[in-house]
């Protein structure tokens, strides 16, 4: 826990495994969880800290260090990404990967909840590196990741190319008849590494589902909404595809480089284009106006879409929010004074647990397919994606209306008490 100045007050910063502990206790109260499955829920089940060398470009061998934190399995094997960034810390690690249990919960997936990452910058590094860093990464995972055991997918810095290393180098290490039958020991791979259709945007179609969702409660179109996005990856660049595709009006985009604002809208497929010419940076497009980072969060707008890091929005610039709506893309995005304010001013928030889960959604499609040796083609993934999403939508609403709690609470008492359901049910726990 850092520190920081709000005001003239000095005022303890949340770290993100705060606030998910915040978040979990203050379900559990309303639950009134059992206290023994309190106890177990609330620490993690495994922790693997890795240190390993690599060999660079320069022929200097560097040490990097890797995390894979396994927080709970009681509902089917581990899932979650691996991110390689450097606020990659343990302590990140734990949050994010508790923030999986919750989420593979409330979307009633056979799976627990795990996250891990390299502790690094990855552009620092050639290709070539991030490819040896990644191979050298699995071995030292060795046999803690397996298909039945714990399914790494993306993150940030990490895409289908870095699961496809994973791929590799994990199979590597098994007897010949075990080898092509494994390929579900990671999800998000290229569709030509046995990768499903639609997992590349299944996390920001599901941000845009659960988005639009909300808007048919509100009786609102989607046309001529104006929204903001910060981080322009994976899920930033397709919630913002489908929303444009809807006719909704992109103002700002803010990346790790800075941001941009055009209150006559941004072209998503033109900025789309230009990132990919630019190192992955939006700075200098030349159709939008550069602005400071500091005015993002309150620009005007309708919905603020964060898809970036954790703790971006907090209690210094959550009162200058203007959306009515924020839609989490990211994990643990709104610290928990943030959340208070927001609440407080009317401004709704679809949770990361709801509104981001298409990923791991589509990650279980993924894992299915490999498992059963059956190829689905994009409709049937998006279909089924579409459907899914709805009913979590649906029961976090009701149960959010029946309880008179904002969605984030509602989102974690269903995703509990599932957890809790199924302790008792074994009667492990009566
Ligand atoms: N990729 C996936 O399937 C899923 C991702 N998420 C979450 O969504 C968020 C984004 O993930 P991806 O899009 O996959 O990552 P990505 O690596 O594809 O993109 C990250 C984006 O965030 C920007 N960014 C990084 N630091 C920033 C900062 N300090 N300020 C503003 N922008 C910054 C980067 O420039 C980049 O545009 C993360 O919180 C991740 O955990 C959640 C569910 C699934
Ligand atoms: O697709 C997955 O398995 C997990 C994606 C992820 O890391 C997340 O939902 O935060």
């Amino acid at each position: 826990m850092g520190e920081r100045i709000l005001g003239k007050k000095k005022v303890a910063r949340q770290g993100m495994l705060e606030n998910v502990m915040r978040q979990f206790d203050n379900a559990a109260d309303i639950l009134d969880l059992n206290p023994n499955i309190r106890k177990i829920l609330e620490v993690t089940n495994n922790e693997l800290v890795v240190h390993f060398p690599v060999r660079m470009d320069n022929e200097e061998v560097e040490v990097f260090t890797g995390y894979r934190v396994q927080h709970n399995n009681s509902l089917g094997p581990y899932k979650g990404g691996l991110r390689y960034h450097p606020t990659v810390d343990i302590d990140a690690a734990r949050a994010l990967a508790m923030w999986m249990t919750w989420k593979t919960s409330l979307a009633g997936l056979p799976f627990g909840g795990a996250k891990g990452g390299i502790k690094l910058d990855p552009a620092k590094y050639s290709s070539a590196e991030i490819e040896r860093i990644t191979r050298r990464f699995t071995y030292a995972l060795g046999d803690n990741i397996g298909p039945e055991l714990d399914i790494p997918a993306p993150d940030v810095n990490t895409s289908a190319q870095t699961m496809a290393w994973i791929l590799d180098t994990y199979m590597s290490t098994k007897p010949p008849a075990e080898r092509s039958t494994n390929t579900h020991v990671v999800t998000g791979k290229p569709i030509g590494a046995g990768g499903s259709e639609g997992r590349d945007r299944a996390t920001g179609y599901g941000v845009y589902l659960n988005i639009r969702f909300w808007a048919k409660e509100k009786e609102l179109s989607i046309k001529d909404q104006k929204f903001i996005v910060q981080g322009f990856g994976n899920v930033g660049y397709w919630v913002a595809h489908f929303l444009d595709r809807d006719g909704a009006i992109l103002v700002a985009v803010q990346d790790q480089y800075g941001s941009i604002c055009d209150e006559e809208g941004i072209s998503v497929e033109k900025l789309h284009d230009y990132q990919k010419g630019n190192k992955g940076s939006i700075v200098d497009f030349p159709d939008a106006d550069a602005i400071d980072n500091d005015e993002f969060f309150g620009l005007e707008c309708d919905i603020c879409i964060p898809a970036a890091l954790g703790n971006q929005i907090t209690a210094e610039n959550s009162g200058g929010i203007k959306a009515r709506l924020i839609a989490e893309g990211a994990n643990g995005p709104t610290d928990i004074e943030a959340e208070e304010i927001l609440l407080e001013k009317g401004v709704e928030i679809i949770p990361d647990i709801l509104c981001n889960s298409g990923g791991v959604i589509g990650s279980y499609y993924e894992w299915l397919q490999n498992r059963n040796g059956e190829i689905w083609q994009l409709e049937e993934v998006m279909e089924k994606l579409e459907k899914k999403m709805k009913e979590s939508f649906t029961r976090v609403v009701k149960t959010s209306r029946e309880r008179k709690v904002d969605m984030r609470t509602a989102a974690f008492v269903i995703a509990i008490g599932r957890l809790e359901e199924a302790y008792i049910q074994r009667g492990i726990f009566p």
